[in-house]
């Protein structure tokens, strides 16, 4: 086994040549290398912490000291409160937007009572899963124990800070951080039926073939119609508040901020514009025209405005103009241009106010503010003669113009799209609500661990610039190694975990400045698409770039990279089936690579610590290529490299198994160990000692006695045997625990 094999000596303390390799001191107090200023941050997110100091030799026969520090966070319980209050308002506005349809034909409106009927169980669901983590007091991390505990669900299993600092006498002081966690994964839902990427996967096709009760939409499509729904939500109060401030503007006839003003409303009302170009609302709108009751063409009032073809301005309407209303539907009778008419009101709509801004301020002789050179005077000002009067009197009537307009491009464009969400939740009640919660637990445990990683990840790289520019121009590289086995239960765990990665995908990060002692992350949008907020205080915000001082969004890039490393692994590979695996590690190289080359690119090529490291991480990304093309049983080295080529791309790691508490343990003390070996000169005979030392007496075997009471990895000799050689713990340290 392992190091007897090799003929090395598995005793931890033993004195050879005269030296000790040994665990010298152990606390629990808050490390001291942090200044004054970074420690509220850090007290605001890391709780518990459990501190082991050793001593080990260098190669050269001197002492280095290692610092191995364990730590809880505070985010366990408070991402998963945050997000599961975003749910809850997201899903109230879905389901008062489902009401807010508009009249149907019984078929629709059956349909329509049974989903809202459906969302309002679920809403209490996450009301309740809210007051229950409301109540949670006391330790801030979920045990192994309370994996499948339901009102727990949210919240991550056994989510750590394990960090190790390094101080060797000839080299500069160094910090390791792995974020440990178990693999984010639905354990109270289970998974008789697999995990999330079998089971979207079996959705996806049961509601291809549900077409004759409602209109299927493809995934992109249904994210593009959320898409739609938030940027409503978001641009059009936005809109408001910036003709707020010109009106004001002009009220006080101050020219520079009428100016400025303007500028934010067109550039708003620009993005406003092109959200909205899309050819999925236009055919959801005809759909949605199809679903009316007997068809009936109910052409809303177009506000105020009605558009000649050959003008460019919209006109005033007649007060008393008879609508069109048809009585009998006739497909042929949709009018598709008129949707075209009503977005295009909103482009005129605001060119006749930036006509009226400049016709005010030649009038007072300040120079014109028009876009004429890019799109030409606006007709107005050619026929109207300079006016008189005051410039709110002359503003106010347009703003309420564009308002209206605008108002009537949300509503078709809300309607339309929740008519296409209408289809998806319809299409197989009550699975895809229950398929919708299982992500959103899985998604709430991951991002738990990146939130916890990435404020981790800033804060102890503050002074680096070249790690702050890459942060603001590439975005980070977030690596997940996995030790889940391809067999039994840990499939569907391991399904779970790879949707749940590629999901941070599309979570955004913005670092502020903190105006008060909270300095607990804010999470602000909706399922897809998160921003996260890190407010840092003062004197740490003052460190950071401009860019980011401006609110530039910082992106991540999640890779997920598995070994089953058990006995359930050995069986997978003799009798099952390996395919998963084999596929993530394959995807997940290809957006490594994708990172590489967007890091190459944006990137100058000294920014890396050593210089020779982008060299060093062309032949590294090669190798791990090789070892994931190779179809080698339990090959870690995948792990290995995966892990090195994170860590020079200034990465943030994650290691995760079921529970984050015996395999990931035996891996963070083989990296941690592996890492004093290769970049710290650890004397090559104490790297096993150093191993078992750490295994033995560090903070991981704390963590298992935090999460089942009791010092012993639950390994037994048979599991054992089946591990790859440095993943097996000292004798005396392993044995059967109640887990
Ligand atoms: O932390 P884990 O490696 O997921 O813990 C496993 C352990 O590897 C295995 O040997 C043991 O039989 C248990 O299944 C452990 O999982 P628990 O979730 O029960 O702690």
């Amino acid at each position: 086994m392992g190091e007897t094999e090799d003929g090395e000596s598995d005793h931890s303390t033993a004195d050879v040549q005269g030296q000790k390799c040994a665990l010298a001191y152990e606390y629990t107090s808050r490390e001291n290398s942090s200044s004054k200023d970074n420690l509220p941050l850090l007290n605001a997110v890391l709780k518990n912490p459990i501190c082991k100091l050793y001593r080990f030799p260098s190669s050269d026969n001197k002492w280095m000291c290692v610092r191995e520090q364990m730590s809880e966070s505070t985010l366990s319980f408070h991402i998963p409160k945050e997000l599961i209050n975003l749910h809850i308002k997201e899903d109230m506005r879905r389901n008062q937007e489902l009401k807010e349809l508009g009249e149907l034909s019984p078929h629709w409106d059956n349909m329509r009572k049974s989903v809202i009927a459906h969302c309002d169980q679920m809403l209490t669901l996450y009301q309740d899963m809210l007051a229950e983590l409301g109540k949670h007091t006391g330790s801030s991390f979920k045990s192994s124990c309370s994996k499948g505990e339901k009102t727990l669900e949210f919240v991550p299993v056994n989510l750590h800070l394990q960090r190790m600092y390094v101080h060797s006498p000839r080299l500069k002081d160094v910090l390791y951080d792995v974020i440990t966690v178990g693999a984010p994964a639905a354990h109270f839902q289970g998974f008789k039926n697999g995990g999330l990427q079998r089971l979207l996967n079996k959705f996806e096709s049961e509601r291809r073939n549900t077409g004759y009760q409602c209109i299927y939409y493809s995934p992109e499509n249904t994210a593009k119609a959320k898409e739609v729904l938030s940027n409503i939500n978001h641009l059009q109060p936005l809109i408001s508040s910036h003709t707020d401030l010109l009106l004001n503007s002009a009220r006080q006839h101050l020219p520079d901020s009428l100016k400025n003003s303007l500028k934010m409303l067109s550039e708003t009302t620009e993005l406003f514009v092109h959200a909205f170009k899309d050819q999925l609302i236009r055919s959801a709108l005809l759909a949605l025209y199809t679903a009316r009751p007997g068809c009936v063409l109910k052409k809303p009032t177009v506000p105020r405005i009605s558009v000649d073809d050959n003008d460019d301005q919209p006109k005033q309407e007649r007060p008393h103009e008879i609508q069109r209303q048809d009585s009998i539907p006739h497909h042929s009778e949709y009018d598709e241009e008129e949707w075209d008419r009503v977005w295009t009101n909103v482009g005129k709509s605001l060119n006749c106010i930036i006509a009226m801004v400049d016709r005010l301020l030649e009038k007072d002789n300040i120079p014109s503010i028009t876009k004429e050179e890019e799109s030409g005077p606006a007709p107005a000002e050619h026929v109207t003669p300079p006016i008189s009067g005051d410039w709110y009197e002359q503003l106010y009537p347009l703003t309420v113009t564009l308002k209206d307009c605008i108002g009537e491009v949300v509503t078709r464009a809300r309607q339309s799209m929740s008519f296409v969400l209408l289809q998806e939740l319809a299409c197989s009640l009550p699975q895809c609500l229950m398929l919708t919660l299982r992500r959103d637990i899985v998604f709430s445990q991951a991002l738990a661990g990146l939130v916890c990683g990435f404020i981790i990840k800033i804060h102890s790289s503050l002074r680096d610039q070249g790690f702050l520019q890459q942060l603001h121009t590439v975005g980070l590289i977030v690596q997940y190694e996995g030790l889940l086995s391809t067999y039994s239960e840990e499939i569907g765990m391991l399904e779970d975990m790879a949707v749940g990665i590629s999901d941070l995908q599309k979570v955004i990060f913005k670092i502020t400045e903190a105006k008060s002692d909270d300095l607990l992350p804010v999470i602000t949008g909706r399922r897809g698409h998160y921003v996260i907020e890190i407010r840092l205080p003062g004197k740490m915000f003052e460190l950071l770039p401009q860019e980011i001082k401006e609110g530039k969004l910082l992106h991540v890039y999640p890779v997920l990279f598995n070994v089953g490393i058990n006995e359930q692994q050995t069986l997978a590979e003799r009798f099952g089936d390996t395919s998963l695996q084999e596929s993530i590690n394959q995807e997940n190289l290809e957006l490594l690579k994708e990172y590489y080359n967007l890091f190459t690119e944006k990137m100058p090529p000294d920014c890396l610590p050593h210089f020779q490291d982008q060299n060093d991480l062309k032949g590294l990304l090669e190798n791990l290529h090789q070892n994931i093309q190779t179809k080698k049983r339990k090959n870690v080295e995948i792990m290995w490299l995966a892990a090195m080529i994170c860590r020079k791309l200034n990465g943030i790691r994650f290691t995760c198994c079921k529970s984050a508490k015996d395999r990931t343990s035996m891996s963070v003390t083989l990296e941690q160990c592996s890492i004093l070996r290769d970049g710290h000169h650890l004397h090559k005979d104490f790297f096993i000692r150093a191993l078992d030392c750490m295994r033995r007496e560090g903070c991981r075997i704390e963590n298992v006695l935090k999460n089942v009471k009791c010092r012993k990895y639950a390994f037994n000799m048979i599991q054992l045997m089946a591990f790859p050689k440095y993943y097996r713990p000292p004798e005396g340290t392993y044995g059967k625990a109640d887990t």
